[in-house]
């Protein structure tokens, strides 16, 4: 069985390892709590049904690989409301289950590492925790945001840092709070304590055993689940805090009013915030500001072009930057689709945030596990307003050429309110992207395995959603065919030969992530129509693939839900093809798609023989 080999393969040399034994598994990873990002019932099934049909078949007798226009029928699927299940390091987690439970009070962020492992209190985390409020404070002093353009953050390269780590555990708090009040919605379980890699996502050492999330054919029986509470946690003293700091604090009251430069936040002492003041701290902005100040930071209004689209999301190109728009919390539909809640929009950015931490120029130098694949976000920002005439210029022009599948953003209202991602320019999706030769259709995907190798095996990260709107490419102006990139995984520099691709990975809305302190993911089994596509169109096929390794059970950790994104992978390289496609290079890289269907994880296809010629080790890092 896939868990069995991953297991197996995992050691001290993981990259001998892999070279030697044939690959090991997803490696280890955190405990925390998990979240669900839970979908519901869509406004408009038919459209992307019809939508599915036109386009996913390419021929009669051959499966097809191609989903609907705008890349997939999912990009209709809707996240609405999350259940929390929290849970202790160690803990084995049983699907669906909400037992009865007391809960106690949540400590404080200073007491958080001593009442959870045991140890003594870490102060270095209440600082960093006060240093980003503090940060945040100094924002408020700094100039309005009607000036947001002297504002020394978040222009053309610079990179807004975050404190990940202070921004969960206040995630956490509030999300606790929150929960507490709409319902038994979580459970916070406990079994023996093992350290915890809060919010480093495994950029630092660790054993991977000790930090595994419990699998699932564990949970029948073999180890039962002790649920019992974690100190300092009762649903009633949750109740209290969240009675005390106005948890319930209506988005309202959070809007822009007439002073523009200092938003009231609630006070820090009463721990919980709402999602949305929360999100405006990630941001670092006291108040919502406006599409045309956000998109002037990074280029002159009049030189924004609309790349691409997605259900939710209209891409921008801004400078050198990418900005992805996505509005949420209004009532109107949007695309026919219900909006995005802060909630829901603030778990996308740690969930960005925390595939940021794996980027080799982020955070500490010798990192056990680094990959720059997964495509960079460079800042966030809530914005309210109407939707800038410069935008509704380029998303009119975008419209002329290709035809838009979204609304016209006139349907807006006047105070909508955007967040934006702010990203680095990954370069055209695969779609519309065309491969030259062989090695590129191997480097690409070699790239996206190593990537996900590296992912799986820091924060158990699955993409579950990899469709070729998802995998953007770039490939180098002057073409180096022995460019090489480096990643690191488990402590071992690797080095491949990209052959002057680069590929970046796109997209999180499906993903599931061990952040180290909370797994974040979609129930997907609240969306059945992800299920019905097209039989034998290769993505339909992918998602109901993923349903049987899951079994469902979709917060549990699954890495070979990778293994089939990349096996659809190979068959869009397939039918893609490239000029010079031989037919040993087909033959090749259909027995490689064979091999995969053994592998656990992505970490097992990386040992694959087809890339043996590109990857080599690098001295330890
Ligand atoms: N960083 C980027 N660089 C270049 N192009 C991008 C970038 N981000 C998005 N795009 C373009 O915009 C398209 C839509 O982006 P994305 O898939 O993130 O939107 P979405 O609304 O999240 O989609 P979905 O409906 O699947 O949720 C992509 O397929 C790609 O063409």
């Amino acid at each position: 069985m896939a868990m069995a080999s991953r297991e197996g393969a995992r050691g001290d040399d993981a990259w001998s390892e892999i070279l030697a034994s044939g690959g090991g598994g997803g490696g280890g990873a955190h405990i925390g709590a998990v979240y669900v990002r839970r979908r519901a019932q869509e406004a408009s099934r038919q459209r992307n049904a019809d939508a599915r049909v036109s386009l996913a078949a390419v021929d009669e007798n051959r499966p097809s690989f191609v989903p609907i226009r705008r890349n997939s029928w999912n990009r209709a699927l809707s996240i609405r409301g999350r259940e929390s299940i929290f849970f202790a390091p160690g803990t084995n987690i049983q699907p669906q289950q909400k037992p009865s439970r007391a809960l106690k009070r949540p400590p404080k962020p200073c007491n958080r590492e001593k009442n959870t492992h045991g140890g003594p209190p870490d102060l270095r985390k209440e600082k960093t925790y006060f240093e980003e409020v503090d940060a945040f404070e100094l924002m408020e002093e700094s100039p309005s945001p009607k000036n947001f353009g002297t504002w020394t953050r978040g222009i053309e390269q610079n990179i807004t840092v975050h404190d990940l780590s202070a921004i969960l555990e206040r995630w956490k708090i509030s999300k606790i709070a929150r929960c507490a009040t709409s319902g038994p919605l979580f459970d916070i379980m406990e079994t023996p304590l093992v350290p915890s890699v809060l919010s480093n996502c495994s950029t630092d050492k660790y054993s991977g055993e000790s930090f595994k999330t419990p699998e699932k054919d564990r949970i029948s029986g073999m180890h039962p689940t002790r649920r019992t509470i974690p100190s300092g946690y009762t649903i009633n003293s949750l109740k209290n805090i969240s009675a005390e700091t106005s948890i319930d604090t209506s988005f309202s009251e959070l809007k822009i009013k007439d002073e523009p430069t200092r938003t009231s936040i609630p006070s820090l002492s009463g721990e919980a915030l709402t999602a949305f003041a929360q999100l405006l701290m990630v941001c670092g902005q006291s108040v919502p500001t406006t599409l045309a100040d956000v998109f002037s930071a990074y280029c002159t209004l009049g030189s924004i072009v609309k790349l691409g689209e997605g259900t939710y999301g209209e891409a921008y190109r801004a400078g050198s930057t990418v900005c992805k728009v996505v509005p949420f919390d209004g009532d109107s539909l949007v695309n026919g689709e219900t909006q995005k809640k802060s909630e829901e929009v603030l778990e996308e950015a740690l969930l960005c945030l925390t595939l940021n931490n794996l980027r080799a120029d982020r955070g500490a130098k010798g990192k056990e596990y680094s990959c720059n694949g997964f495509i960079e976000t460079k800042d966030f920002w809530v914005c309210q307003g109407p939707y800038d005439p410069s935008l509704v210029r380029a998303w009119e022009d975008w419209d002329a050429k290709y035809v838009s599948e979204n609304d016209h953003p006139n349907v807006f209202a006047e105070d909508q309110c955007y967040i934006i991602f702010v990203q680095a320019d990954g370069g055209r999706d695969l779609e519309k992207f065309s491969l030259l030769d062989y090695n590129e259709a191997r480097s690409l995907l070699l790239q996206v395995t190593l990537s996900l190798a590296v992912a799986e095996s820091a924060c158990e990260f699955e993409h579950r959603d990899l469709h070729w709107g998802n995998i953007l490419l770039a490939r180098d102006e002057i073409p180096d065919k022995n460019r090489t990139m480096t990643a690191t995984l488990q402590g071992k520099r690797i080095c491949a030969r990209t052959f002057g691709l680069s590929i970046s990975i796109i997209d999180f809305t499906l993903s599931r992530i061990n952040t180290g302190d909370a797994i974040l993911f979609l129930d997907l089994s609240e969306d059945p129509e992800l299920f019905k596509g097209l039989k034998g169109n290769k993505q339909a096929e992918t998602y109901r693939k993923m349903k049987q390794i899951t079994k469902e059970y979709w917060e549990g950790s699954f890495p070979q839900t990778n293994v089939v994104w990349l096996i659809y992978l190979v068959d869009i390289v397939l039918q893609k093809k490239y000029e010079t496609c031989t037919s040993k290079d087909e033959r090749d890289l259909r027995s490689f798609k064979k091999r995969l269907s053994s592998c656990g994880s992505a970490r097992d296809c990386l040992a694959d023989p087809i890339f043996s010629d590109l990857l080599s080790e690098e001295e330890d890092a």
